[in-house]
């Protein structure tokens, strides 16, 4: 049977209020350079030729969000959730009857404006036609230490084997709508790929880069400038 060539989308979470970052504004509207931090999110996706369309889920209340999208950049999608999780979730509910079960959805948080064509096409191409999906990530390099009372580390966590997730993380449409759908505990589904694992599914996982950090706390914002000022 001819398969028709994959379609990937992207979906951006956008609809959080940056309580770590302690700013006056959703944290994803904070200039990083010239620009805005989503903006430089968006604009990795519109800068990777194997993206069909980009998704901007943000909160119903959301006034930042129409200066940010050129028209007919991105779709934008009014139905932000309490959890990250929900939001995803909420979009995916309202992409149903325009996304086919096989195309792919690749999640990627607003707050990671490092983001670029190259990552994002090395995690599609390595990915490939994977049946479960996979995620950007980076090995844990540093030594893992667990936490007692009074901030004492009462253990060291053997660190092979473990990575940090990043994002985008790329599944199909329909794994990933049954993924969310039975996901209860937005506590614990904090990535989309822990949702997956949750069916018993393993994703891939695949190197990404420290310049795809999550912009979370005030001094993340150099860190991105630094990355995004360098060509
Ligand atoms: N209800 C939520 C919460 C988060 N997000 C998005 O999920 C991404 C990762 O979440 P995080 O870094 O935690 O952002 P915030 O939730 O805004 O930060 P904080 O936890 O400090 O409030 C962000 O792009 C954020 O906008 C979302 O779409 N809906
Ligand atoms: C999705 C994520 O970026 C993967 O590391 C992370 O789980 C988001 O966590 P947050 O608390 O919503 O920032």
């Amino acid at each position: 049977m001819k398969h028709s060539a994959p379609r990937y989308f992207a979906l951006i979470p956008a609809a959080g209020i940056g309580a770590r970052m302690a700013s006056g504004s959703p944290k994803q509207y904070l200039p990083i350079g010239a620009k805005p931090m989503l903006r430089h999110t968006l604009d990795a996706f519109l800068s990777s030729g194997l993206i069909a369309h980009t998704y901007v889920v943000v909160s119903a209340r959301d006034e930042y969000i129409d200066a940010i999208v050129p028209p007919g950049a991105a779709t934008v999608l009014r139905c932000g959730g309490a959890s990250r999780m929900e939001s995803v979730r909420n979009a995916l509910r309202a992409l149903e009857g325009e996304l086919h079960e096989h195309d792919w959805v690749l999640v990627h948080d607003a707050a990671r404006p490092g983001l670029n064509a190259a990552l994002i096409d090395k995690l599609i191409a390595t990915v490939g036609d994977d049946p479960v999906g996979g995620l950007l990530a980076l090995p844990v390099v540093d030594t893992v230490k667990r936490s007692g009372a009074n901030a004492t580390s009462v253990s060291t966590v053997a660190r092979d084997g473990l990575w940090l997730a990043q994002t985008p993380q790329m599944f199909r449409y329909k794994l990933l709508c049954d993924a969310l759908a039975a996901a209860t505990d937005a506590s614990v589904i904090t990535d989309d790929a822990s949702a997956v694992e949750a069916l018993g599914l393993s994703p891939k996982l695949v190197e990404g880069h420290p310049r795809n950090l999550k912009v979370t706390l005030p001094a993340d914002i150099r860190i991105a400038e630094m990355y995004l000022a360098a060509p």
